[in-house]
């Protein structure tokens, strides 16, 4: 059961470390204890540590050269023990592999070896994943080079695995075991465009290829639904990590149109070790729609501040963050977890990319915080073994806010992300063997429980009320006497009643110190005890009774039962009962035709949309049409406020401002840059290239034509009118079946006293084959709006991504072809001062 949770979004300070089992009092972490972390705040015995892990992971390398990799270590992977009080979990890390698609035809390098194919290995078998990396003939006749190369994993999935496979192996138990209290981490891990994305967040083409994210949000939601003695509420977080920076990716306040736009947060430590993250967003989600929109807006984010120096790649790692608040009925204690998803970044070795400018900036961060990955992992092996204590957790960002999923209470799964081609198997072999170390680690899952003070209160609250009435009655101070009971006070009775046996919360009681009440209560309970009695008996023989109809309407649990054979004294309290749940039924019946209004009102707005969308991929032309002085294309650049930028960025500054009236050319319909330097913020500067209205359809009609997005955009489209058309005939179908009911059931009222026995069964059967039609169609149509959303998303991202690449098409046109604007000795102008601007601002960001 789901709290329906109207909280803002929650503080802005999560809290990583859910690491304390134990019942107690939270603990006083007010921001006096709490201190910034600084990563390079590491104490001086770990950069020794360091250095001697530098020369571990060197040592292993080497041995797994020479020796069998099969490193997985069998005797820790079986060793899984749960407490003696089943508080606490520990096991090591379960690692899988997963073999992305390839891309053009190559030859065939690697194998898989299934358990039980494994014949010198029986006795703990695991599926192997070898590669075959063929002796260079140009060392020579000599050459002790290991040529086949083969890693254990959990299972290894192979290239034609599907996206449900790998979230049913891989993060089905995970995600169980968080609404059951224990947090869990799933991280991907692998060379760049080995399918770490497409695996968590999932693939940008298709709905059957969402990923990890999508489809543990829909899990939870429904898993809730079906866990009627808890409440639930959920919170979502989307944090990215950047050359060791953290960004908010929730954040939908600003129109962020580069990383630094995003709301940065900062990690925090308080006086328990436990890790903070300061200003990043904790969003309530009260269904799996609310939650898919947050993963939007996040995705969305991803995609606008992708850096531009390698669109194809993504440079930072990604965690989302699901909170879990599970509150059980009748129990004092809350428990609090999370569920960590992670796409790593790509994980290829900087020596071996040619790569240099931002590019390299990035790759050296994304190597130092992957290999800090990687000590941590070394360090947690060595305390494993007890040669050493302390952790490095604090040496990057990234540890530190993994710092639970690594070594502490969590239970983790590391998928390692595989590309096969030939000229990536090296890469992937190191993949592997990371992997082999990852699964070295030790964990300790603990239930994250603990008591809820305001829970405490509200039953305290409670049982003094108890007791107070207790004490009344005893003392005799209860009212008596033998008035009848007025008849608001009888309905009040009876409202509580109902109340109480419909609720599932144990707080809810029944307290009454007037003695009237407590036996009008008994009575009324008496009687749905007998009738329920001679309902349950006549269901039970199955004979339907000539003399007593029961109807049934099995619709979210209404249950409209009409008694005809009862005597007259009954007959009153009976039509107002049939009545009630006639409203009941036709408050639903509103209730679920005003759903269907929405849904039907989305997918209008779906098509309109769509219409929206072949306009905004138009939207330059038409534009263009209507104004003359409109930008085509807005890069905005930031510049960092360091003072060694300073001068740089201050003489470009100057050389620009210097130009002659560069605000005067702007309203012209020719191409100029337009310095806006009247802005109040001297770090974000806006650099403009405005077009004129036949440059800007000329740009866009030479971008298109090779734009390869552009077929999937069009065939997506497509897809999305026919389930718009397939919704919309669902809706139809929907509202028909509930106009018949609807008529069913005022038939029935109407011929309470004229319709015949039969007659009335035949139409309450009817009635309920048509409720449970209605039922179906309407849980498809929701189905559907979630995919029909999906889409909607995918094309979304595609837009922007339209607009990113037509932007910086344009920008690289403009510094290299400027013919295709037909007025060169104009774009030759603005090529020099643009290309000139361009390149010294690419060269201040390079810190
Ligand atoms: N299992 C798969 N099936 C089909 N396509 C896949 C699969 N895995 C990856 N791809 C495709 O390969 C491309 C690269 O994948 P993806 O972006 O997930 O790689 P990545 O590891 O996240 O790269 P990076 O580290 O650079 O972000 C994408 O176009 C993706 O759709």
């Amino acid at each position: 059961m789901l709290k329906n949770n109207n909280i803002q979004s929650e503080s802005s300070e999560i809290n990583i470390n859910n690491n304390d089992s134990e019942m107690k009092k939270e603990k006083n972490t007010s921001s006096s204890k709490i201190k910034t972390l600084t990563l390079d705040d590491e104490d001086d015995d770990d950069n020794d540590n360091n250095k001697n892990n530098d020369e571990n992971i060197n040592e292993e390398q080497s041995n797994d050269n020479n020796d069998n990799s099969s490193t997985h270590n069998d005797d820790i992977k079986d060793n899984v023990r749960i407490s003696d009080n089943n508080e606490e979990e520990t096991s090591t890390i379960k690692i899988f592999s997963r073999i992305r698609p390839v891309k053009y035809k190559v030859p065939n390098r690697y194998w898989i070896t299934k358990p039980e194919e494994d014949v010198l290995n029986n006795e703990n078998p695991l599926p192997k994943i070898g590669f075959l990396i063929p002796r260079s003939e140009s060392q020579g006749l000599i050459n002790n080079q290991k040529e086949k190369h083969e890693f254990k994993f959990d299972k290894v999935f192979d290239k034609d695995t599907k996206q449900e496979e790998i979230f049913d192996v891989v993060a089905k138990d995970v995600v169980l075991s968080v609404l059951d209290g224990y947090n869990g981490t799933i991280f991907a891990y692998g060379q760049t465009g080995s399918g770490k994305t497409f695996t968590i967040t999932g693939g940008a083409e298709r709905y059957e290829d969402r990923g990890l994210i999508p489809r543990s949000l829909q899990f939870i939601f429904k898993e809730i639904q079906k866990r009627t003695d808890c409440e639930y509420s959920i919170n979502i977080s989307y944090l990215e990590i950047y050359n060791e920076s953290g960004y908010d990716l929730l954040d939908s306040s600003r129109e962020a149109k580069k990383l630094e736009d995003l709301p940065k947060v900062s990690l925090m430590e308080d006086e328990d070790n436990k890790i903070h993250i300061r200003n990043l967003a904790s969003i309530p989600a009260v269904n799996e729609e609310e939650a898919l929109n947050l993963l939007f807006i996040g995705d969305t984010n991803r995609v606008i501040s992708e850096t531009p120096s390698n669109p194809e790649s993504s440079r930072s790692h990604c965690i989302f963050i699901v909170t879990v608040v599970c509150k059980r009925h009748g129990h004092d204690a809350i428990r609090k977890s999370k569920l960590h998803l992670v796409d790593l970044a790509g994980s290829e070795r900087v020596a071996k990319t040619q790569i240099g400018g931002t590019l390299l900036k990035e790759a050296k961060y994304i190597n130092l915080s992957l290999h800090y990955l990687e000590q941590v992992i070394i360090a947690l092996h060595e305390k494993s073994l007890g040669k050493r204590q302390h952790i490095p957790y604090r040496n990057s960002m990234m540890t530190s806010v993994l710092r639970d999923s690594l070594g502490g209470n969590c239970k983790t799964t590391m998928i390692a992300t595989i590309a096969v081609e030939p000229e990536l198997i090296e890469e992937s072999i190191s993949t592997c063997r990371f992997a082999q170390r990852v699964s070295l680690i030790s964990n300790k899952a603990k239930l994250n429980e603990e008591i809820d003070p305001q829970l405490v209160i509200e039953r305290l609250k409670r049982e003094i009320a108890r007791l107070k009435t207790e004490l009344a009655i005893a003392r005799g101070d209860g009212e008596d006497s033998n008035e009848e009971l007025p008849q608001y006070e009888k309905e009040r009775v009876q409202q509580d009643v109902q109340n109480y046996l419909s609720s599932d919360l144990v707080s809810n009681e029944l307290l009454y110190n007037d003695y009237r009440k407590i036996r009008y209560a008994f009575s009324i309970m008496k009687n749905i005890i007998n009738e329920k009695g001679v309902n349950e008996s006549q269901s039970k023989s199955n004979n339907i009774d000539d003399e007593k109809n029961i109807i049934e309407v099995n619709n979210e649990n209404v249950t409209v039962a009409i008694n005809n054979n009862i005597s007259n004294s009954k007959l009153e309290s009976k039509n107002i009962e049939i009545n009630k749940a006639c409203e009941r039924l036709k408050k639903l019946i509103a209730h679920r035709d005003n759903e269907i209004n929405i849904l039907i009102g989305m997918v209008n707005e779906y098509k309109k949309k769509v219409g929206e969308s072949n306009i905004s991929l138009n939207e330059i032309r038409a534009k263009s049409k209507s104004s003359t002085t409109t930008l085509s294309s807005e890069i905005y650049l930031s510049l960092k406020n360091k003072k060694n930028n300073e001068n740089n960025y201050n003489d470009e500054h100057e050389e620009i401002k210097g130009k002659p009236n560069a605000k005067n050319i702007s309203s012209s319909p020719d191409s100029i840059i337009d310095n806006n330097d009247d802005t109040n913020d001297k770090n974000n500067k806006k650099i403009s290239i405005i077009l004129s209205p036949e440059e800007k359809i000329k740009a866009y009609n030479i971008f298109i034509q090779t734009y390869e997005p552009q077929k999937w955009i069009d065939k997506q489209k497509l897809l999305l009118k026919a389930k718009y058309i397939e919704a919309k005939q669902l809706g139809e179908t929907a509202n028909n079946y509930r106009n018949i009911i609807k008529s069913l059931k005022s038939k029935l009222v109407n011929g309470v006293d004229t319709l015949t026995p039969e007659e009335k069964t035949k139409i309450g059967s009817n009635a309920s084959e048509y409720a449970s039609k209605y039922q179906k169609s309407y849980c498809h149509l929701k189905e559907m709006k979630i995919e029909i959303e999906h889409i909607q998303h995918l094309l979304e991202k595609a837009r922007f991504k339209l607009t990113k690449d037509f932007e910086f098409w344009i920008l690289n046109k403009y510094t290299t072809d400027s013919r295709i604007f037909n007025t060169p000795n104009k774009c030759n102008y603005n090529y020099f001062y643009y290309n000139k601007l361009y390149l010294n601002i690419d060269a201040l960001l390079i810190v």
